[in-house]
């Protein structure tokens, strides 16, 4: 009898949709204001978008617009350090702050450690380990031990070879399609291009073929691109995430991920299902390249995803590795591009500085290994300035407060809540970077800065300048393929400067939704005589 009472209403609200939206929305309305009113936020005043501190639709909104990075810059510039952007998120711009939101584990572990926060879910697709969407520390931490060594300078060296046989690519493809024929160069193709070709060339010792082909076969990048963008659509909307699970979202982006698979590994045929036994073909034949590493690494670590496999837990480090190398190297790259365009004397140190190893870039000459010394400074310098400029994993960093809490300023963070940082913010910041900060200036990176060292020893500009900014992140769970970033743009854009003279003819726009994409850049490139 009761339950009919009950049942009749809500039966009479689903008949009559206009009452059943009505009623949706008051209930979301009345849940919005409860949480408004009992965040701890609110009764400490932290300042914010009206709107921002009731929902995620907030930001969501702006991320849809692809105008989140800058957008919160402005937040930023508006409130004050600490802004109150997500019912359950402050953003923070303040360089100090870094090592406190993103330091090393200690011996009090879960007590002090920021974890990632529920958000790295969205990227989270199948039942094995993927390093940049792993939320518990422990874990990465592992994955790190497992994995370090070849993305460190050493591992990277001993695969020199295939880094040149993807820049040899990425000449004759440049010189075929656009310097004889004069048609402009789509820059940011040209980077996706050349980081597919060096993926492949790494993971396994072969040519993809796209530089080559000049186009991107079979949509491979557009397809990688897909995946990135609907992670970045997911991660602002926790309901989203809570209502889809890691098997929605792969079926929901399986062909793009199998297309990526055969295209890197010329495997035609691979799927999850039936791929092992050729992807245990390839690393066997290549065991000094990243498969085999990749396969090695998820059999250690397989009795901690117990319901993972082998074929998914191999593959999905590659595309961890795709993520970086083809979702945010290309726009630095052009980002750098641009910038040399626009700075001919730069151009020339750089010629200069070649011209000193064989108008080569050698990592030997780069690497400070035995009381070496760096042979390119300035092109060093160009590159970290690029990536400062335009950190394309410009996504916010976001973490959970541990139970200690923390303390941002005057205000007191709870634990559980979310604190994150943003590339573009901290990296634009006048009172770190001075205020030339939006400037290309690669010198800033060189020399010594007045301050010393905690043993008195001098301290580089590089070190102080490495301290405040977040491009590749921060602390334990600092980007573990920044090395290979470095030396995918290095080598990128010697050859380039080396051969080519060029003119962009058309500028880039930012395009935000997980990263910043800088799509759209065109330029002439003419072969120069000189070499
Ligand atoms: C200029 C290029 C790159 C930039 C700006 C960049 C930036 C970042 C940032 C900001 C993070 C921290 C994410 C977080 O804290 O949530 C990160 C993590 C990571 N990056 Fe990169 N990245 C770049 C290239 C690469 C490349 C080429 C790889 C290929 C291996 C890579 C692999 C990773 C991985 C695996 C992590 C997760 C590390 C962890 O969570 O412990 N990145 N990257």
């Amino acid at each position: 009898m009761h339950l009919i009472t009950l049942v009749q209403p809500v039966y009479a609200l689903i008949q009559h949709k206009l009452y059943l939206l009505a009623g949706l929305l008051i209930l979301a309305l009345a849940y919005w204001t409860h949480a408004y009113l009992t965040c701890p936020f609110r009764t400490q005043k932290i300042p914010g978008p009206f709107l921002g501190k009731f929902t995620n639709a907030y930001r969501w909104y702006h991320v849809m617009r692809h105008t989140w990075h800058r957008d919160l810059m402005d937040l930023h510039k508006k409130y004050g350090p600490i802004v109150w952007i997500a019912p359950d998120e402050v953003s923070v711009s303040d360089p100090t702050l870094r090592n406190v939101i993103y330091g090393f584990q200690n011996h009090k572990k879960d007590f002090t450690f920021f974890k990632k926060s529920p958000s790295y879910e969205a990227g989270s697709i199948n039942q094995d380990f993927s390093f940049i969407f792993e939320q518990d520390p422990e874990k990465a931490r592992l994955g790190k031990y497992h994995m370090s060594h070849f993305y460190s300078e050493r591992g990277l060296f001993n695969l020199e070879e295939n880094f040149d046989k993807a820049v040899e690519e990425l000449i004759e493809g440049l010189d075929k399609h656009h310097a004889r024929t004069g048609a402009p160069c789509k820059m940011v193709d040209w980077t996706e291009f050349f980081a597919l070709d060096l993926v492949a060339q790494i993971t396994a010792d072969q040519s993809a073929g796209f530089c080559l082909a000049g186009k991107d076969i079979n949509d491979t990048a557009y397809g990688a691109r897909v995946i990135i963008r609907a992670v970045g659509v997911l991660t602002p909307m926790p309901w989203v995430l809570s209502v889809t699970s890691r098997a929605i979202r792969q079926n929901f982006l399986l062909r793009f991920l199998i297309n990526l698979y055969r295209n890197l590994l010329l495997l035609p045929t691979f799927t999850f299902d039936t791929g092992m036994e050729d992807l245990k073909a390839l690393k066997e034949k290549n065991p000094k390249h990243l498969l085999a590493k990749f396969y090695n690494a998820q059999s250690r670590m397989r009795e901690h995803y117990p319901h993972g496999n082998q074929a998914e837990g191999t593959t999905i480090q590659i595309f961890n590795l795709i993520a970086g190398a083809l979702g945010v190297v290309p726009h630095c790259q052009v980002r750098l591009i641009q910038e040399l365009a626009a700075h001919p004397e730069v151009v020339q140190k750089i010629r200069e500085e070649l011209a000193t190893t064989n108008n080569t870039l050698n990592f030997e000459d780069f690497l400070r290994y035995n009381n070496r010394q760096n042979k390119y400074p300035i092109l060093e310098s160009a590159v970290r300035e690029a990536v400062r400029l335009t950190p394309a994993a410009s996504f916010p960093l976001s973490r959970k407060v541990p139970p200690s809490g923390c303390q941002l300023h005057q205000y007191n963070i709870p634990p559980g809540y979310n604190v994150s940082m943003a590339s573009y913010q901290v990296n634009y910041d006048e009172g770190y970077f001075g205020p030339d900060v939006a400037e290309f200036r690669p010198e800033r990176w060189l020399g010594d800065h007045p301050t010393e060292m905690l043993d008195g020893e001098k301290r580089s500009m590089k070190n102080y300048l490495e301290a405040g900014w977040l491009t590749f992140g921060a602390g334990g769970r600092v980007c573990i393929g920044r090395n290979l970033a470095m030396f995918m743009m290095l080598k990128f854009t010697a050859a380039l400067v080396r051969e080519f003279d060029i003119q962009v003819v058309k500028q880039p726009v930012e395009y935000y939704t997980l990263m910043t994409e800088m799509l759209g850049m065109e330029a002439l490139l003419t072969r120069r005589c000189a070499v």
